[in-house]
């Protein structure tokens, strides 16, 4: 499989006058490789939309190295421009066009045959919808448009900011199915996300971000096994006592009320055996598989807060080296040979062009 994206050591820092000096990239590495729908997980805040914007050219980088469909990017990013579509910022339409109007125009603008607008149309599922005026539209039917329109090009690689933001259930399951579909055509698809049960649904390689590193990236289902201890959840008619039977037999238990979790289990039988040798009968045995959820928590260390969005504060946890990068521990890159240098933006005025 050949790389679609290559990022190394990249590295922007953001100066503003009221914020101060925000590092919001702090030698991020990240490869997609082709046929991937490669999920781009991270807590708010911690770099996902400046990488993105950085490789498209719309932010200019301190320092890192780049590449795209196999060209330097952002610098050479107009010759592979025809096989890329991206949706980084929320794309504006005319309201009182249709989403058909709205698509045929890109079209003829960008030299592409109309037909490809039923094509696309359809894609997206809004071809019954096409001859409604977009001020119409629901957010996931306009989010759906502009997936529409960066798909009208054929693109080999579509990147997506934060597709399933806004949508209800039903929208999120659209998105998920047109990723698939397109995934199922040959498109590599990059979508960055917060929403991790999706990713895992959705995505086949993962890369997680916090506070401007890769903390871990690979095979979803690699990721995850990396991060299985081994637990089971026992219901037993007297936990109490079989919380003792087990650690007795040096088993790592934990109680929480009515049920027991045991962890470092490599067969469940050592369980049932433990317990049954003494009269007491396993209700439920289940095996606890981590889920992205979990791992992303356990990288990232930000609890959900009930009436906020995720933390970044607190700091990665660096606690087990065979679940994080090969280097055992978030990159953070020294000089790299051969890196292009991009120099460094000092402008207060990003933070108004965020803003
Ligand atoms: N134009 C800007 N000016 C100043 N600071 C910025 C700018 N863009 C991003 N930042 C800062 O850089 C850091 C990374 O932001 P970024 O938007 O890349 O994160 P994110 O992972 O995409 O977050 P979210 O999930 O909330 O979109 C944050 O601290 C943010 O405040």
């Amino acid at each position: 499989m050949g790389a679609v994206i290559e990022i190394e050591g990249l590295r922007k820092t953001f100066n503003s006058l009221r914020r101060g000096r925000r590092t919001a990239l702090d030698g991020f590495d990240m490869l997609v490789e082709s046929g991937q729908v490669h999920g781009f997980l991270g807590p708010n805040g911690s770099g996902k939309t400046t990488t993105l914007r950085t490789l498209l050219g719309l932010v200019q980088a301190d320092s890192g190295r780049m590449t795209v469909l196999g060209e330097s990017a952002p610098d050479r990013l107009p010759t592979v421009v025809d096989r890329l579509g991206a949706i980084v910022e929320s794309p504006q339409f005319f309201g009182n066009f249709t989403g058909r109007r709205t698509l045929s125009l890109l079209a003829t603008a960008g030299g592409i045959p109309s037909t490809r607008v039923e094509e696309v149309l359809e894609q997206v599922g809004l071809r019954d919808r096409g001859d409604e005026r977009v001020k119409a539209y629901s957010l996931g039917m306009k989010q759906r448009l502009a997936v529409a329109s960066a798909l009208l090009k054929q693109p080999e690689l579509l990147i997506l900011d934060e597709p399933a933001n806004g949508l209800d259930p039903a929208g999120i399951r659209e998105m998920r199915d047109m990723m698939s579909d397109l995934a199922a055509a040959g498109a590599t698809v990059l979508v960055s996300s917060h929403i991790l049960a999706e990713i895992q649904h959705i995505c086949d390689h993962v890369t997680i971000i916090s506070r401007g590193r890769r903390v871990v990236a690979g095979p979803v289902s690699d990721v995850l096994a990396g991060f299985d201890r081994g637990e089971f959840r026992v219901r037993v008619d007297d936990p109490a006592r079989a919380a003792e039977l087990l650690r007795a037999a040096d088993l790592a238990v934990d109680e929480r009320g009515d049920h027991l979790v045991v962890a470092d289990l490599d067969d469940p039988i050592q369980i049932s055996r433990t317990l049954g040798e003494q009269g007491l009968w396993v209700r439920e045995l289940t095996p606890l598989t981590p889920d992205l959820e979990s791992v992303f928590l356990q990288l990232t260390d930000t609890e959900p807060h009930p009436d906020a969005p995720r933390q970044i504060d607190d700091p990665v946890r660096l606690d087990d080296p065979v679940r994080l990068d090969p280097a055992g521990e978030p990159q953070v890159p020294a000089a790299v040979p051969g890196r292009i240098e991009l120099g460094t933006t000092t402008a207060d005025d990003e933070e108004g062009a965020r803003e």
